[in-house]
């Protein structure tokens, strides 16, 4: 399996700067996701590491090599697209031994590489089955397997998903995790949806506006955003501007520790699931008023009114709070992130 290496990417389409130096590392083997909203960029880098169109300036390397020059069916990645793109008039069998067909591969081999990537797959069974005889997730397996069939050393992977139904796609979610983590294919997964990519990936770039603007593993992204920008992709946050003093946050919805005794200005980023909510006073916390809920189910979303502050807050349903009711607010302080103005993390 390859290495891959983005180096200073740019790409302009109609004078537009659509990537912008984009510098990116995918280790053999690892499953990393390109996370971002629409139009951000995500497909366009996969096709220039795809070969499917060329970067006006910067590098990639496949183990150390420049691919750049090298043409699209040499390079030893495939892509599988969101729509599938199978060809209707063959059968589950003959789309998946496409590409082997296209390479010349043997009859003899190809058979028999068809049937290990049915196998895989598990599409036995199905194999003289015609794209339109088969469900949107058997579909998306024929597509992955007739990217597998060429033993490809990259796979990238463009919202595989995200025609799926919601249960449908947490389990092709699995699926795909599961036969990336057989194969240990060095795995390049596009998509928009935040947990998806917490889920599925060892690491997460998060890019915005044609830049990866934070690289990291799941857990750091999420609890660790280097900046708003990428706290605020991944759901909206409460932020309140206050003042740090020895070792306490002072704001207008009160003082609260922190862990940091320099003095300075700042801007506290609360996650609205860190507020919990009680109707009896307990340890440190904080009296406020329910102004609005909306329930969701599993969760309840509520804005509280503390000194004139707006603090939104998500709860679980177990106990549901009414509008107008006075409640305990307790804040989790070790995950606050502070910013010393609106854009850089305070470290
Ligand atoms: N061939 C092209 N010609 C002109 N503009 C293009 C071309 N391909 C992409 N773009 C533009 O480049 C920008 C980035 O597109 P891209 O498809 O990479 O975004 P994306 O992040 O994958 O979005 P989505 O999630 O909606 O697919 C968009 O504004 C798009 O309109």
């Amino acid at each position: 399996m390859y290495k891959i290496e983005l180096k200073n990417i740019s790409k302009d389409f109609e004078n537009r700067q659509v990537l912008r130096n984009i510098n990116l590392t995918v280790n053999e083997g690892e499953m990393v996701s390109l996370l971002g909203p629409s139009g951000c960029g995500k497909t366009t880098t996969l096709k220039a590491i795809a070969g499917l169109i060329s970067p006006n300036s910067g590098d990639i390397l496949f183990n150390g090599k420049s691919i750049v020059d090298i043409p699209v069916e040499k390079r030893g990645a495939v892509i599988v697209f969101q729509d599938h793109l199978l060809f209707p008039h063959m059968t589950v069998e003959e789309n998946i031994g496409f590409g082997l067909k296209m390479v010349k591969v043997k009859k003899m081999k190809r058979i028999e590489k068809v049937k290990e990537m049915i196998k895989l797959v598990s599409l036995i069974g199905h194999e003289k089955k015609y794209p339109d005889e088969l469900s949107g997730g058997q579909k998306q397996r024929v597509a992955i397997a007739r990217a597998l069939a060429i033993d490809p050393k990259v796979l990238l992977l463009d919202e595989p998903f995200s025609n799926l139904d919601t249960r449908l796609r947490d389990t092709m979610r699995k699926f795909v995790c599961d036969i990336q983590e057989k194969l240990k294919i060095t795995t390049l997964l596009v998509t928009h949806d935040k947990e998806e990519a917490l889920m599925t990936s060892d690491k997460v770039a998060v890019m915005l506006d044609g830049e990866i603007k934070q690289f990291g593993d799941p857990l750091e992204i999420y609890e660790k955003p280097i900046s708003s920008v990428v706290a605020d992709f991944f759901g909206e946050k409460n932020y309140l501007k206050g003042e740090i003093e020895n070792g306490l946050f002072h704001c207008r919805a009160g003082k609260f520790k922190t862990n940091f005794n320099r003095y300075s200005k700042v801007v506290a980023m609360i996650r609205p699931e860190e507020i919990d909510i009680k109707r009896t006073k307990e340890s440190s916390g904080f009296w406020a008023n329910i102004v609005s809920r909306q329930y969701a189910g599993d969760k309840v979303y509520y804005t509280l009114l503390v000194n004139n502050i707006k603090l939104k807050c998500i709860n679980n349903s177990k106990n549901i709070f009414q509008e107008r009711e006075k409640v305990w607010a307790q804040i989790d302080f070790d995950k606050i992130v502070f910013f010393n103005n609106m854009s850089e993390v305070l470290i």
